[in-house]
């Protein structure tokens, strides 16, 4: 295996059940993925799938009552430990280890970036505060590195945003200073979660831009998460399809546009306006998600699927099945 296509992090039946007095609702119900080193891997479904409890569950942000199980095995970067290997599945939640990878080997950017900073300190204060933490006890060397991490984001006037509070700033440059206190840590994983829904379609273009770019340059591996195929189509490298929890079908991107297997990724695929397909009828896909408690047994996509087989298909779990090398379908009827 090459170096840029080692692994960073494996997950494997990775669970986060909530237990609520209504019965145990199974965001994520045993999925197994593997983001490597300097690639992309979306992750795309509707709203609900559980894409966003996934990508807290790798940076042990879901809350304390969820149970969470399977591994998260992180292959150090950085520090004393590079090298070695740690499950962040094992990690007591207030250890100074996971403390030292969020922010720092793994990062996050989200929709709405105001969550990410504080009202009350300036953009510079904050950005020197997490390049403190991470990487320089020295003030002077913080806010050179926090300003060449403003203008690696193409942050209009650097200088003055420094001083300026995160409501003074656009949605787009917002969103920019976010993917900066991100980045300023060099995180060996940026986890991006709809980063760009908020926002209009030519500053999204930016951010999307900008996010490949620091993937090229810095070697960030990055997980994007959006319920869009258009975005993943321009972001990911691989991509895995989920659906009530689970992966459904997982492949790389080439496979997943020209020769999806699922129908439910069929369905997705089938609901992107193209512009070749003008005027041709968009499919959208009938009902919504099942709320996922209590569910029936055998595959999930059963109450949508038009292809589905009565006594086939909702009799007894559907196992993910490597169809083709590296091409993964959780489907029954899969090819036919
Ligand atoms: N803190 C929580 N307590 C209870 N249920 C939760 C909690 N967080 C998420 N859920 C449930 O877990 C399931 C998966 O949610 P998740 O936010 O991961 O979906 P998603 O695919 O990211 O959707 P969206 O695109 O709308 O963000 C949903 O049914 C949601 O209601």
């Amino acid at each position: 295996m090459s170096e840029e296509h080692e692994v960073l992090l494996q997950i494997k039946q990775l669970k986060t059940h909530f237990h609520l007095d209504e019965g145990i609702l199974k965001a994520v119900d045993g999925i197994d993925l593997t983001i490597k080193k300097k690639r992309t891997l979306g992750i795309v479904g509707e709203s609900g799938c559980g894409k966003s409890v996934t990508s807290q569950a790798i940076l042990r942000l879901v809350p304390e009552f969820a149970k969470l199980e399977g591994e998260l095995l992180l292959h150090r970067t950085k520090g004393n430990q590079k090298g070695e290997q740690v499950d962040l599945a094992q990690l007591p939640l207030r250890s100074k280890a996971l403390r030292e990878i969020r922010g720092g080997e793994i990062a996050m950017i989200f929709q709405e970036p105001m969550k990410a900073f504080s009202p009350i300190h300036t953009i510079g204060n904050q950005l020197m505060e997490s390049i403190l933490l991470h990487q320089s006890d020295n003030r002077k060397e913080a806010r050179h590195i926090a300003l060449g991490t403003l203008r690696k984001v193409g942050m209009s006037n650097p200088e003055q945003r420094l001083n300026e509070y995160p409501h003074q700033l656009s949605g787009g440059m917002r969103q920019r200073a976010m993917i900066a206190m991100a980045v300023s840590s060099n995180p060996s994983l940026l986890i991006a979660d709809e980063p760009t829904t908020a926002l209009d379609v030519t500053v999204q273009a930016q951010v999307l831009d900008l996010l490949n770019e620091l993937k090229e340059t810095v070697g960030t591996s990055i997980v994007f998460i959006t319920h869009d195929l258009g975005v993943i189509a321009e972001m990911s490298d691989e991509v895995a399809v989920m659906y009530l929890g689970k992966v459904v079908e997982y492949t790389d991107v080439d496979t997943l546009f020209h020769g999806a297997q699922h129908p439910y990724t069929e369905a997705l695929l089938g609901s992107i306006p193209s512009i070749s397909r003008s005027g041709a009828r968009l499919d959208t896909i009938e009902g919504t998600v099942p709320f996922p408690m209590n569910l029936p047994s055998g595959c999930g996509f059963y109450s949508r699927c038009k292809k589905a087989v009565d006594g086939v298909c909702n009799v007894a779990d559907i196992p993910l099945v490597e169809v083709s090398e590296g091409h993964y379908v959780r489907c029954l009827l899969a090819g036919q």
